[in-house]
């Protein structure tokens, strides 16, 4: 099966088509202020509202309080709710819109644990790499020996990868779907839309057996 792709910290309209037109299935909107990719709530709606059928928008906060996930939920009409901060799995349930958590993977938690304790209450679990006091967007990858052949087929692999690494994520970890933002800009909230085409390329090669 084809790995899904989701280009994360989409900022302008060109970066949304471009990866739209190279493949992509998912696009995500940074609603956390402290990063460079972030984007202004009505400026996302722009460019959601312009996407076409059967492309996934989605919105990543961390650590947001209900109301104003909601506000932006509804202001930009998203499909998606990504969580990408420490929200337990109670917190993921009765929004508007279905949820996927992020957890940051480190060799001292339950990671199957972690992920069955989500499973049940959102659309899907996204790991992503571990770094003190950074939520994400890190560009760092982890071990990705830590992530048991179980979990095959079930999760949404994140961190640090780019066009050289992801084949090789791909075929390794089997992942359900794949999330990527550092890995194809060329400044911090611009894409680079040659990496982007050679990032779904290489997903796309690598899952035709
Ligand atoms: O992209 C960000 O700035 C960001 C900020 C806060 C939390 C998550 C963020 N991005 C997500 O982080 C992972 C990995 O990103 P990268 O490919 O290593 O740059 C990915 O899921 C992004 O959606």
């Amino acid at each position: 099966m084809r790995a899904r792709v989701k280009i994360c910290g989409i900022t302008n309209l060109d970066d949304a088509l471009a990866s739209v037109d190279a493949g992509a299935d998912a696009l995500g909107f940074v609603f956390y202020r402290p990063s460079p990719r972030y984007i202004e709530p009505n400026a996302a709606a722009q460019i959601i509202k312009k996407l076409p059928a059967f492309v996934t928008s989605v919105a990543l906060f961390v650590n947001e309080t209900r109301n104003e996930i909601e506000r932006i939920a509804n202001l930009t009409q998203v499909d998606l709710l990504q969580f990408h901060g420490d929200e337990p799995p109670v917190f993921c349930q009765g929004f508007s819109k279905p949820s996927i958590k992020a957890l940051r993977v480190n060799n001292e938690m339950d990671l199957v644990g972690e992920v069955e304790a989500y499973a049940d209450v959102t659309k899907g679990v996204l790991l992503d790499t571990y770094v003190t006091g950074v939520p994400g967007g890190t560009g760092a990858r982890f071990d990705w020996s830590l992530i048991p052949a179980s979990l095959a087929g079930k999760i949404i692999l994140a961190g640090g990868l780019d066009p050289d690494n992801i084949a090789d994520a791909v075929l390794r970890i089997k992942p359900y779907a794949v999330d990527v933002s550092g890995g194809v800009e060329k400044a911090k909230g611009l894409k680079d839309v040659s990496k982007v085409r050679q990032f779904i390329h290489e997903v796309n090669r690598v899952s035709i057996t």
